[in-house]
């Protein structure tokens, strides 16, 4: 087992000492001490586990699950019953890392109400540490709700996927105009409660306006490099997914390539008769 110690201060996710679950306060002094941190997206337990020993300090279940995981276009069809296993695989799986639940489109925004039941269902039936939610100033009466009631939200806003229509489409957000108005947002999250925002798709100079302003640690992704963290979709950042990626998008493995010579492989083995061998057979 690697003996390398995590990043965070909190000490690492291997060996026998016990293992301290990285808290929200945590992230918050990271930031006094300028100390950078990534956020990983997870679904399931092996990528949890994984990433857990990387030192990883947050991992986000995220609604990116839809497209990621179950294989539809967007965020937009995924249902809290789908995601609540997902996140219950996780939060059963890592040990240090702080789990963060994405609430999907359509659980939280008609009101604080439907906010506050679906958040509870995630912290009761799959043992979220924390919620996420997508939207401005229209959410400060979510998060207002859930932190007076325990839960600990982060925030999201910029780019905010579930909003694509109204967003007319993919696109980056708090350009010209539209950059003070991201700025008042993200105070009036931080002023509700929220522990950490998530800005996508928003211009580096915004970002970094934002990350001075706020005593709260943001979390970019294509928001450039003056964020406090930095998030991306694990698939995306091991190369397990293909195609065209978002230009903010670094690719760190060949997951994909890895795997396809691995089946490739394996079913090349069976058609010769070389698996199983000896050794595999009782
Ligand atoms: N695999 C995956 N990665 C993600 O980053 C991700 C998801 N899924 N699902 C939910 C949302 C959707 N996201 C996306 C998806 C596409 C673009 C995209 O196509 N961006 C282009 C256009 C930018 C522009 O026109 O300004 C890009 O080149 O970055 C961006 C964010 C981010 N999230
Ligand atoms: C990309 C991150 C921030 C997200 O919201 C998701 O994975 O659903
Ligand atoms: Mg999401």
């Amino acid at each position: 087992m690697s003996e390398t110690t995590a990043p965070y201060g909190t000490g690492p996710a291997t060996g026998s000492a016990p293992v301290k679950r990285v808290r929200t306060h945590h992230l918050r002094e990271m930031k006094e001490r300028g100390e950078k941190w990534a956020m990983l997206t997870a679904y399931e337990q092996y990528t949890a586990q994984t990433f857990d020993e990387a030192g990883i300090p947050v991992m986000l279940v995220g609604d990116s699950a839809s497209n990621n995981v179950y294989g539809n276009e967007t965020s937009l069809p995924v249902t809290v019953d789908e995601l609540i296993p997902l996140v219950r695989a996780v939060t059963r799986s890592a040990h240090r890392a702080l789990i963060v639940a994405d609430l999907p489109f359509g659980s939280y925004q008609a009101s604080p109400e439907q906010a506050f039941h679906t958040a509870v269902r995630f912290m009761k039936e799959a043992n979220a540490h924390a919620v996420k939610l997508e939207g401005g100033e229209e959410m400060v009466p979510q998060v207002e709700l859930l932190t007076r009631s325990g839960i600990p939200v982060m925030a999201h806003i910029g780019f905010t996927p579930q909003s694509e229509h109204n967003l007319g489409g993919y696109r980056v957000q708090g350009r010209g105009d539209a950059a003070q108005r991201l700025v008042s947002e993200a105070k009036a999250l931080e002023a509700a409660g929220a522990f950490a925002i998530v800005m996508e798709m928003v211009p580096g100079e915004v970002a970094a306006e934002v990350t001075r302003t706020l005593s709260i640690p943001t979390i970019g992704i294509g928001a450039g490099v003056h964020c406090d963290a930095q998030v991306l979709v694990w698939q995306d950042m091991a190369g397990l997914r293909t195609g065209r990626m978002p230009r903010f998008v670094k690719q760190y493995a060949d997951v994909h390539g890895v795997l396809l010579k691995a089946a490739q492989d394996f079913a090349a083995d069976v058609s010769a008769g070389s698996f199983p061998g000896d050794e595999h057979t009782f």
